[in-house]
């Protein structure tokens, strides 16, 4: 069977520039995306998949493995290191859209 949507949130994607120290938003439009979770039920993998609301363009595909540590930093500010080091930050529009798409994730990465 092909990937599945576990869930999707809104969110502006970020990534860590750890060399400025700063985060800088993905695509136009400040980088507000759908995020969506994605399941392989085939080799049972995990990927968090960001597309820009306005041009369409995907600007996080990473996949969550099982020793990814997925930190809610504050309530509506998510983050997560992917396999090389790169930060990920989901800087979420609303408290209950970042909440349930935590719970996605974390168990997730409970089932990996
Ligand atoms: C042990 C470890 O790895 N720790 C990592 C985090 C982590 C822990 C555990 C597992 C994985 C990971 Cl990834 C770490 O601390 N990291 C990862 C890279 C960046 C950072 C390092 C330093 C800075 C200091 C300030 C802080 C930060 O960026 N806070 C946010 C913030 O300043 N902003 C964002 C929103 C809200 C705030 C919460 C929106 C835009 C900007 C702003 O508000 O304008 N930092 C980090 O998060």
């Amino acid at each position: 069977m092909a990937e599945q949507p576990v869930g999707s949130s809104q969110a502006c994607v970020l990534v860590y520039n750890a060399e400025s120290k700063k985060w800088a938003a993905q695509g136009p439009n400040n980088g507000t995306s759908k995020v969506t979770l994605y399941h392989n039920p085939d080799s049972n993998t995990y990927r968090v998949v960001g597309r820009n609301l306005q041009d369409k363009s995907v600007v996080v595909n990473s996949n969550i493995l099982r020793n990814t540590t997925y930190n809610r930093a504050t309530e509506t500010f998510h983050q997560w290191r992917d396999a090389r080091g790169v930060v990920y930050g989901l800087n979420f529009t609303s408290k209950d859209g970042a909440n349930s798409f935590a719970l996605q994730v974390e168990a997730a990465i409970k089932h990996l």
